[in-house]
């Protein structure tokens, strides 16, 4: 089907405007609400209730739109030169501003409608820290992610895969990430046999880790090769092509992060926020909404707890008196918040579904909790749960809004209440938005 020329409505959930083709939906990424575009269709199924399409060319443009901030996401250059944009930037064209305004305009939505909720939630940017160089200082929305994933083609090349699709896409840069995993230059190597490359790079500016995950098995003399091509910038390990742990090929096998005044250990398996300030951001917020049910103590939970990041400020508050409960399903990252916090008495580190562990521990007394899930949301029986436990607050750190506004519309079903919610960019040039609210129960 040749291209389709469309005028552009609102924006939606998942990053894409909402237009109209003789009475059939298009979701267009790549566009903004206003604009009068070319759009090429990339899901045209025709018993679709709705089709997807990329905007080629801008014929009204919207005064927000600006250059995009990296060419391999751009989709104007990209189908110019006969390709396809790479996914992870997919709102580098909007300028920062109205990128938080189109989010902030989707949670507001999506809590409308799910949750029933009507409320003026903005879209803060996260402040990152003054540098010595003021290289970094500038909100830019540019240098913030300390973890990457990327494909390798089939000549070997780092590159990244374009959005709900299998082509992949070789880079030469990667402008959202921090100048650590930049000046690594793995797009100079010789990365034939490796399926998959994710770096983490601490946000101290510590020493980064390389994980190879190869496609196939590879002789020692080319692990060996891969380790020395990296040099010593970077510690690298291998995950075989039949999965496993990873296996250290040079240097160390975790990276350490630090937030305030608490050191967490992540291995190359470990769950970590990606953006270099979130974790200070999330800590603060989190603690804005239940530290005042902390008191010395008292007993929490932090659900979801990845490699620990909420608990060790739990555990600081309720002391050696009180307890944390920390659940976590993934082994490599409860293994990490294992060895995090090995020496706390009142952390208990429990790797295992949210869902299952808090059957088991039916009729726990739980003060406070931190609920973090993944972005298919809590769900139904874990709300259910929570309901029973019935905590005096509950912090809910969200990725996505609409799990987010369908598990709060259970608890104000229930009689909860929500106090606050705040957005936070954590994913500046993408549409991804991260929302924390204190919920309380009913009295
Ligand atoms: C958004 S992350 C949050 C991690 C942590 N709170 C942080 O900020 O670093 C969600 C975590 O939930 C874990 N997870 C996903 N589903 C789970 C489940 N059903 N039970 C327990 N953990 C789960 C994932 O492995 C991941 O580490």
């Amino acid at each position: 089907m040749n291209d389709l020329e469309l005028r552009l409505g609102p924006i939606a959930h998942g990053g894409h405007t909402v237009a109209r083709h003789e009475g059939r939906v298009v979701f267009v990424r790549h566009g903004l609400p206003g604009e009068l575009v070319r759009v090429r269709l990339t899901d045209t199924e025709p018993e679709r209730r709705f089709w997807r399409g990329d905007v080629v060319e801008v014929l009204e443009g919207s005064p927000e739109r600006r250059e995009h901030v990296w060419a391999p996401a751009d989709s104007l250059a990209a189908y110019a030169a006969g390709s396809v944009p790479v996914g992870g930037a997919e709102f580098g064209h909007i300028n920062l501003a109205e990128q938080r305004r189109l989010k902030a305009a989707v949670v507001r939505e999506q809590l409308s409608r799910l949750a029933h909720v009507t409320l003026d939630v903005e879209v803060e940017a996260v402040p990152f820290e003054a540098t010595s160089d003021g290289a970094a200082h500038d909100d830019d929305g540019l240098h913030w992610r300390t973890r990457c994933s990327f494909a390798v083609d089939d000549e070997g090349r780092l590159a990244m895969h374009a959005h709900r699709s299998d082509a992949v896409v070789p880079i030469r840069d990667m402008p959202l990430a921090v100048q650590a995993i930049e000046r690594l230059g793995l797009w100079d190597l010789d990365l034939s046999g490796v399926e998959r490359v994710e770096v983490a790079a601490p946000a101290s500016g510590e020493t980064p880790l390389v994980v190879f995950t190869l496609a196939a098995d590879l002789g020692s003399a080319r692990l060996s090769a891969l380790a020395e091509a990296v040099g010593d910038a970077a510690s690298v390990s291998v995950v075989s092509a039949r999965g496993g742990a990873p296996l250290t090929l040079h240097g160390r096998s975790a990276v350490s992060e630090q937030v305030g005044e608490y050191r967490y250990t992540v291995t190359g398996e470990g769950f970590w926020q990606i953006h270099r300030r979130a974790p200070e951001a999330l800590m603060a917020a989190v603690l804005d909404a239940v530290g005042p049910e902390l008191d010395e103590g008292a007993a929490a939970a932090d659900l979801y707890a990845g490699a620990g990041l909420f608990t060790a400020p739990l555990a600081a508050r309720v002391g050696t008196s009180g307890s944390v409960l920390s659940v976590e399903g993934s082994p490599g990252t409860s293994r990490d918040a294992r060895r995090t916090f090995k020496r706390q008495r009142q952390v208990d580190v429990v790797q295992g579904r949210v869902e299952r562990v808090l059957r088991q521990r039916a009729g726990q007394r739980l003060d406070a909790v931190v609920l973090d899930p993944p972005r298919a949301g809590a769900g139904r029986e874990v709300v259910r749960q929570l309901v029973e436990a019935a905590p005096r607050a509950v912090a809910y750190v969200a990725c996505d809004p609409a799990s987010f506004a369908r598990d709060l519309g259970w608890l104000l079903e229930a009689g909860w209440s929500l106090e606050w919610v705040r957005g936070l960019d954590l994913y500046p040039q993408t549409h991804h938005v991260e929302t924390v609210a204190l919920l309380k129960p009913g009295s």
